[in-house]
């Protein structure tokens, strides 16, 4: 038999389309139950289940325990509750049928039943209250980790496919948390394992009282018999059928997974303010309505047809089917009139809770997949994450940082999916304290190398020193607090100007003093002073992605309430945003994307004072700073100017250096005078 090395190797397995070569079911797909579907959830829930019931109930173990058992005890309750009363009616024939009249008895049974009455209750308040907090730290476990994985993962983890699907399994087994209980995305989350088990008791305990009442006579277990094959059949069937069907009606069949995919797609799409005039100038609504309506028609489809068939039939089936055994008990003589009625609510129960039983296991299978995917997913590494054991604490030089890409063994760096490399063979070495600014034509690789200092993105081949040390080898939580940054297409939030700010330095998000210095230092006081509010006018950052507009703690606000900036004062914010790090004393690196590509000429003089001035101290250089700029004359301000042409530095010097090359640099400056 194949065994599978890790939890992930058996969902990956489970994932594979059967008959096809290669083919993956989408994230979410429903799995069906094959032999070897079976083998490899069987090898899933022996890795993932303790791992993930030790997660979800670790936070209140007694409280669970008793919960566990609290709901094994609600299970009995049912044939209990048909015993007593069996007793009273039984009493109650005899009374009418002798004409004597037990004062004793009957009052005494009625108190019984009136105790056990209290008792259920009192169990079932004791269960709910105890389930509310089990339940809800549970929820807030999974969910939490499920965030904070999706926090961690960087860029270059995130750009594999697969673990990108394992991550929305791993979601979706978290929304089921959520949705426990309701049945909500067709799937059970191991909190519905507790009901299984309270179900499996219910079930137990009338089969228990069937077989007793049975046993009494021949003829009785004859219909015990007849019993358990017109209970069970039907539902077997139904069972079965529902996994053999590949186009079933349940959630999560591949086609629906499908549909419900681009429905979300086409949504987003929809309400995404960043497409927004690309949806109007390419004339894309009819379009996506289109796509959207398909979608949601693929999904409304299946519901509707399994709701019509199955409204009247099965209500006239259990009747029917609880009826037969009953009239052959009635024609066999020795039956009482209370052991009938136990005996027909027994059956009755058997069939709720054989149906509810039935409907929870069957989304079993599909949840241990979903499981695997979640506890799969909580050991993913982010890929930028140094190796075990070989990370090192970040070695900090005093004059800034010093960065060399070695000349042997140059860097080189191709984007999933693509063909070509975006940087080819690029070594350069900077001291601490030097400015270096990288110019070239659009698309020679100047972004992709500032991401790469960032520790953004990471690189295929070569090797990076960050003072002396691979840059590999820092966690780059603790690397990133030593850069400060602006990227080329940076965030702008639907927040006032102090969270836009603030964001930069976090710890100091609520601190005015700090947000209205780096306003200062990008030189947008004049900007934030005009605003109706001053610091606190919420931005409208139309044209950014609204999947991310929202900072934390803050109330969803309609945009359109919210103050426009030109894009030249939205540079200003994103500048200051940068110069909240960048005044940090621990901060040791610059690394600015264009970061004046849309101010006047005054503001970019006083952009490129502002920086030098951050980058020195009176003793001298602190700070090293890399800059992406297509404009030559504040280039030239720079200690060193790479020129990038075809993924690769094709030339590295001083200014003077690079004009006395009469290379493409020089032409490029000659051009722009
Ligand atoms: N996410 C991506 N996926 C695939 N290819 C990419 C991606 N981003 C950039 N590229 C490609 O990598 C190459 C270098 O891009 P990069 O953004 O680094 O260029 P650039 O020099 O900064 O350009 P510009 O001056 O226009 O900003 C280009 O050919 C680009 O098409």
């Amino acid at each position: 038999m194949q065994t599978h090395e890790s939890t992930f190797d058996a969902w990956l397995a489970s994932r594979a389309v059967p008959g096809s070569k290669g083919l993956l079911l989408t994230p979410g797909g429903r799995r069906h139950l094959t032999v070897r579907n079976v083998k490899l959830a069987v090898d899933i829930a022996k890795e993932a289940t303790p791992k993930v019931l030790r997660m979800v109930w670790g936070r209140h173990r007694l409280r669970a325990l008793v919960l566990l058992l609290l709901n094994i005890a609600r299970g009995v309750f049912p044939a209990l509750r048909g015993y007593s009363q069996a007793l009273i009616i039984n009493e109650i024939q005899t009374a009418f049928s002798t004409g004597y009249f037990d004062m004793k008895q009957l009052p005494w049974l009625l108190s019984r039943e009136f105790s056990r009455m209290v008792m259920e209750s009192v169990l079932d308040s004791l269960i709910n209250s105890t389930e509310k907090l089990v339940y809800n730290s549970a929820r807030l476990e999974v969910e939490h980790r499920q965030m904070q994985l999706q926090l961690q993962l960087d860029i270059p983890t995130l750009s594999d496919p697969m673990v990108r699907d394992v991550v929305h399994e791993s979601d979706l087994f978290v929304r089921s948390f959520a949705q426990s209980g309701a049945g909500g995305f067709g799937l059970l989350s191991p909190l519905d394992l507790v009901r299984i088990l309270s179900l499996l008791c219910e079930v137990a305990s009338h089969v228990f009282i069937i077989c007793s009442l049975a046993r009494t006579s021949p003829s009785h277990s004859f219909i015990l018999l007849l019993t358990a094959v017109i209970v069970l059949f039907p539902h077997i069937v139904s069972w079965l059928r529902m996994y053999s069907r590949p186009d079933s009606d349940e959630p999560y069949n591949p086609q629906e997974a499908a549909a419900a995919a681009k429905l979300e797609k086409m949504h987003n799409l929809a309400y995404s303010e960043a497409h927004r005039r690309e949806i109007l100038a390419f004339g894309l609504g009819p379009w996506i309505l289109r796509c959207w309506d398909n979608a949601r028609r693929t999904l409304l489809v299946f519901p509707r047809c399994s709701r019509n068939c199955s409204s009247v039939l099965p209500i006239f089936w259990l009747s029917l089917r609880t009826s037969i055994p009953l009239l052959l008990m009635l024609q066999s003589s020795d039956g009482s009139l209370g052991s009938m009625a136990f005996y027909r609510n027994s059956v009755q129960g058997l069939v709720f809770a054989l149906r509810e039983l039935l409907t929870t296991t069957r989304m079993l299978l599909q949840s241990v997949f979903l499981m695997g995917a979640f506890s799969a997913a909580m050991d993913i590494r982010p890929k930028l994450m140094p190796a075990k054991g070989m990370a090192v604490p970040y070695r900090a030089f005093s004059r800034g940082m010093k960065i060399e890409a070695r000349q042997q063994r140059n860097l080189t760096y191709t984007y999933p999916g693509s063909m070509e490399p975006a940087l080819k063979g690029v070594s350069f070495k900077l001291e601490p304290g030097e400015r270096l600014a990288i110019v070239g034509h659009n698309g020679s690789g100047k972004s992709t190398l500032a991401q790469i200092l960032t520790r953004i993105l990471d690189f295929d081949a070569g090797e990076l020193l960050v003072n002396d040390v691979d840059i590999r080898r820092y966690d780059p939580e603790e690397y990133h607090r030593h850069v400060s940054t602006i990227f080329q297409g940076f965030s702008k939030f639907n927040a006032s100007v102090a969270k836009n700010v603030g964001v930069g330095y976090i710890e100091h998000l609520y601190n005015p003093g700090e947000i209205q210095h780096a306003v200062k230092l990008a030189g947008a006081s004049h900007i934030v002073d005009a605003l109706p509010q001053g610091l606190k006018t919420r931005l409208d950052a139309s044209g950014s992605d609204s999947s991310y507009p929202q900072m934390p703690g803050l109330q969803p606000w309609p945009s359109s309430t919210n103050h426009g900036l030109s894009g030249g004062e939205w540079q200003h914010i994103a500048l200051s945003r940068a110069f909240m790090r960048a005044d940090r004393p621990e901060v040791d690196l610059l690394v600015l994307d264009e970061p004046t590509s849309s101010l006047d000429a005054h503001a970019q003089n006083r952009t490129c004072d502002t920086v030098e001035k951050l980058s020195s101290s009176p003793k001298g250089r602190t700070r090293t700073v890399v800059f992406i700029t297509h404009r030559l004359l504040t280039a030239r301000r720079a200690d060193k100017i790479a020129y990038m042409q075809n993924g690769t530095i094709a030339e590295f010097g001083t200014h003077q250096e690079l004009i006395d090359l009469k290379g493409a640099y020089a032409a490029l400056h000659n051009a722009s005078i």
